[in-house]
């Protein structure tokens, strides 16, 4: 005979064996409610379904499959939108940044009222609206090497939608070591890139890029621009890549480089090499590849496109926004050259400064315009002052005018503004556009 406490005991530990049978049949329903289309996914994905490239089985690999895209920027924003509404099970975001009224043009994800949100969060909640089934996962981070190899284990195909060479190594290899091809586009100006790397064999961003470009031929959207739709066309046709590896489509766009040119409205696809360079780490055990290296400084640029200071002057060589608005306010003589382009000129600029771009200091013609205004403050002699958008060009600009005498010895000093006009929109006038 039991007693009261034996059978209790016992009971419990029945009730134990089954809560873990009953979770196990959940768990085992649930997994075939995913692989399994609802009524609901076939009348939503129906139009897309009846194409024979994605049929019953296509649209079920979709719906279990998982996506990695970095960047919910330019590329990133289409690319997921295509992604989500074509119903691909798990999309995850990476980016550390936040939304900017500058990212409105291209960055369709985003809307207004996000401005100063997180991109991800901003990405997460319009992609949901889109489709609610899917699961968006959240990586708010900057992705290095120490953090790329746990994100990506946990997708499928991974999208570089980024905009900088040191993120391109880290996704690259971090692909290789994973094992995980890598859906790769570029935006810039009218002129777009796309490509298939580490796919079935396929070469990878290093075997064609061993060694990175330089810092300064590298461009970005903040400093060369992009016309929006560029970035649109490239982030859909990276979503249209990523399909056709999740369903297995033959022509896959791997060791080939398609280029898109806005302006004449061309594509152009180019053979790429489809041997693997000799020694490149795509050719090594997965185990023996390290990607813990200094990618930053292996490219000698940044992680991020964020701006970067340069510190060419000496203190007594530069003067803040506040000495700047002093200077005006008293009415003291200054000459200030703008050295922008003309067109960022033209966009908004001082009202008390002339425009004489950077490169054309050089100009011996230039030069002397540059004298007759210096000569044309009679008898006091000016300051002479560079500004530019975040001060960095002014300051290479004061260097350059320092070694023309007939300058130097007809001013009182030569100066260029710390922080340029960005300083001055956060500092002296708020109504000054920042861009
Ligand atoms: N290492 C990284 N980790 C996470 N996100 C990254 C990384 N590198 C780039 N990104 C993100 O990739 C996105 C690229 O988008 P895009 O090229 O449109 O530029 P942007 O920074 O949004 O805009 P702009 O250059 O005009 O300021 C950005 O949102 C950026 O924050």
């Amino acid at each position: 005979m039991m007693n009261n406490d034996e059978e209790i005991s016992l009971l419990s530990a029945e009730i134990e064996l089954l809560k873990d049978e009953l979770n196990k049949k959940c768990a085992l329903l649930k997994k075939k409610q995913k692989q399994s289309l609802t009524k609901l996914d076939i009348n939503r994905y129906s139009r897309q379904i009846i194409l024979p490239e994605i049929g019953v089985e296509g649209q079920k690999k979709l719906k279990t499959a998982s996506v990695l895209i970095i960047g919910v920027g330019g590329l990133g924003c289409p690319s997921s939108m295509y992604l989500a509404s074509a119903g691909v099970g798990t999309i995850g975001l990476v980016d550390y940044d936040e939304v900017e009224l500058s990212n409105l043009h291209r960055q369709l994800l985003h809307a207004q009222c996000n401005v100063g949100m997180r991109k991800v969060e901003s990405g997460k909640l319009s992609l949901n609206r889109m489709n609610e089934d899917v699961n968006i996962v959240v990586h708010d981070v900057q992705l290095d090497g120490h953090n790329s190899l746990d994100i990506f284990k946990q997708y499928d195909v991974i999208i570089d939608a980024s905009d900088n060479l040191v993120t391109r190594y880290i996704i690259n290899d971090t692909c290789v070591k994973a094992g995980k091809p890598l859906v790769s586009g570029s935006a810039i100006h009218c002129d777009g890139q796309l490509t298939v790397y580490n796919y079935k064999g396929s070469v990878c961003f290093r075997c064609l890029h061993p060694k990175p470009q330089s810092p300064e031929t590298v461009g970005n959207c903040a400093s060369a621009g992009v016309l929006g739709p560029v970035p649109g066309v490239i982030g859909v046709l990276q979503a249209m890549e990523t399909i056709k590896i999740i369903v297995d489509h033959q022509n896959v766009l791997k060791n080939s480089l398609l280029l898109y040119d806005g302006r004449d409205c061309e594509f152009k696809k180019i053979k790429l090499t489809n041997v693997k360079r000799n020694g490149c780490i795509c050719t090594k055990n997965p185990d023996d590849i390290t990607i813990t290296m200094d990618y930053e400084e292996f490219c000698g640029s940044k992680a991020n496109d964020k701006f970067k200071t340069l510190n060419l002057l000496k203190e007594n060589e530069r003067i803040t926004v506040l000495d700047l608005n002093e200077l005006v306010s008293k009415k003291n003589p200054f000459l200030m050259i703008d050295v922008r382009r003309k067109v960022e000129y033209d966009m908004c600029h001082l009202p008390f400064s002339i425009n004489i771009q950077l490169s054309d200091l050089k100009s011996k013609e230039t030069r002397s315009k540059l004298i007759e205004k210096i000569n044309s403050f009679s008898n006091m002699t000016p300051y002479l002052i560079t500004i530019c958008r975040r001060g960095n060009d002014s300051q290479r600009a004061v260097d350059e005018l320092k070694k023309y005498t007939e300058i130097k010895d007809n001013v009182k000093c030569i100066k260029d503004v710390i922080g340029g006009l960005y300083e001055w929109s956060m500092q002296v006038d708020k109504n000054f556009p920042i861009y």
